[in-house]
Parts: C-alpha cells; sequence; structure tokens
C-alpha cells in the first residue's frame, strides 16, 4: 500500500522561504505551539501517571523479533514494579513496551508525532495525546518521567537518549536513571563515548557513568527505581 505524503506542521514552522504567507500566518503557529503545551500538560496531570518511565526505542522493530519480545517483557516488568509506561505511541519496540505496560495493568501512554506519512498510534496505548511538534512532544517525555529506558533504535531513538543525556549532564533537570538495553547493540556506542569522547576532552570521564548499559531488565528495572519521585 503506498502511502500519500503531507506536508507537515514542522515542516512548516521550519520553512526557510519566508513568505509572505509564512509571515502572515507565524503568530498563529505560536498559539498553535501554546496551545499544545496546554493539551499535553492538561491531559498528563489528569492522568495521574505517578513514576512513569520513558521508554525509547526503534518504530521498525519486527513483531516477530526478539527485540519487539524484550520489548514487551520491559514494559511489563515496569509495570509490576510500580511504574506507567510512556512511549511515542507508534510501532515496534514503541508498540511493544505499550504491549507489555497494557498486560501488567498499568497506564500506558503514547505520545505520538505527526509523520510526512501517516502511521497511526499503536493498539495498547490507553492514554493518548498527538503532536504535532517534535520539541513540544519531548518537553512531555521529560516532564511526566522519572528514568528512561532505550531499546535499540536508530536516529529518533538516539534524538531522544542524547536530549535527555545533556539535560542530565548539564544538570538542567535532576539526576534521573537511564538504561540502555541490549550490550550487544549500544556496546559499541558506549565504548566510542569512552574512547573518543571522552579521551578528546569532549565529555568527562564520569559522564559516561550516567548511562547503564544491560542485558538484564531486572536489573534495569531496579536502575530505574533510583529516579522514584
Ligand atoms: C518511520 C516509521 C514510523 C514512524 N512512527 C513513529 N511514531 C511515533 N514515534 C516515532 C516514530 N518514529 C520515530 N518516533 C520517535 O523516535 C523514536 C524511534 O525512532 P527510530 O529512528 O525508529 O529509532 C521513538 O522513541 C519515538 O519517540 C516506520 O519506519
Amino acid at each position: 500500500m503506498s502511502l500519500k505524503r503531507r506536508v507537515t506542521a514542522d515542516e512548516h514552522l521550519l520553512d526557510t522561504a519566508h513568505s509572505e504567507e509564512w509571515k502572515q500566518k507565524a503568530a498563529w503557529r505560536v498559539m498553535k505551539i501554546q496551545a499544545e503545551f496546554v493539551e499535553g500538560f492538561d491531559t498528563l496531570e489528569a492522568a495521574e501517571l505517578g513514576d512513569a518511565i520513558g521508554v525509547y526505542g526503534s518504530a521498525r522493530t519486527n513483531v516477530d523479533g526478539d527485540e519487539y519480545k524484550l520489548g514487551i517483557e520491559l514494559g511489563r516488568k515496569l509495570g509490576e514494579a510500580g511504574f506507567s509506561v510512556i512511549t511515542g505511541g507508534g510501532p515496534g519496540a514503541m508498540e511493544a513496551a505499550n504491549r507489555g505496560a497494557a498486560d501488567a495493568g498499568v497506564k500506558s501512554v503514547g505520545l505520538g508525532i505527526e509523520l510526512p506519512f501517516e502511521q497511526g498510534i499503536n493498539p495498547y496505548v490507553d492514554i493518548q495525546l498527538d503532536f504535532h511538534y517534535f520539541f513540544v512532544r519531548k518537553v512531555m517525555f521529560l516532564k511526566y518521567s522519572c528514568g528512561f529506558c532505550a531499546l535499540p533504535g536508530g536516529y529518533g531513538t538516539m534524538d531522544e537518549l542524547f536530549e535527555s543525556l545533556t539535560l542530565v549532564q548539564t544538570e538542567k533537570v535532576g539526576k534521573f536513571p537511564i538504561a540502555l538495553i541490549g550490550t550487544d547493540f549500544w556496546g559499541g556506542l558506549v565504548d566510542w563515548l569512552r574512547d573518543v569522547m571522552v579521551r578528546e576532552g569532549k565529555i568527562g570521564p564520569d559522564d559516561v557513568n550516567l548511562l547503564l548499559v544491560t542485558d538484564d531488565l531486572d536489573e534495569a528495572v531496579e536502575h530505574m527505581k533510583s529516579g522514584r519521585k
């Protein structure tokens, strides 16, 4: 099935052409962004999530594969430990984590994002929000999570992971725990952080310790408990 590409709100906002039409609508875009923040805060405050863990991970994780099973297991174990689970609400690893959370009977949140090709929210989400702007959605992840787990993923996962890490490193937010699940997948990145970034003085040696890299979901969940409010 071929999907029709549409122009998204993010694209309009970031348009560099600065046409007359853009100038006329610029102020209205600010209102739209503001409305998105208000709706996000309203919905998530009303949801009373308690302690929640943000789970990042690939939209392309195959439903039939071991990584998907790992995502379900992670969502379930987080739920059994009393955490709500927040994901991007999409397919793949996000769906798996929402599914595990739903199995455990805890709140399963999907922060959906408008994309050029319609994806739809996964069916295991029970609290759904749809954002036009990636940056508004990121604020919701950070405000309503007390820790983060990253399953194997691509650019989107890296973006979310490094945004969280930067906020902890710069002490813009309190120290919340961050776990990378899957030593085979993440090991090379963490080696590179240590061998290149630390050696070149771009980060401090302790900055690498902001990440727990593990295959053990119980260890990851235990680590998340250090973020409880
Ligand atoms: C591109 C494809 C599906 C896109 N659907 C998404 N729905 C919701 N959230 C998404 C989607 N794609 C990326 N995200 C966010 O980024 C992370 C995953 O990105 P990655 O590049 O796949 O690692 C994820 O945590 C989401 O928050 C079909 O391939």
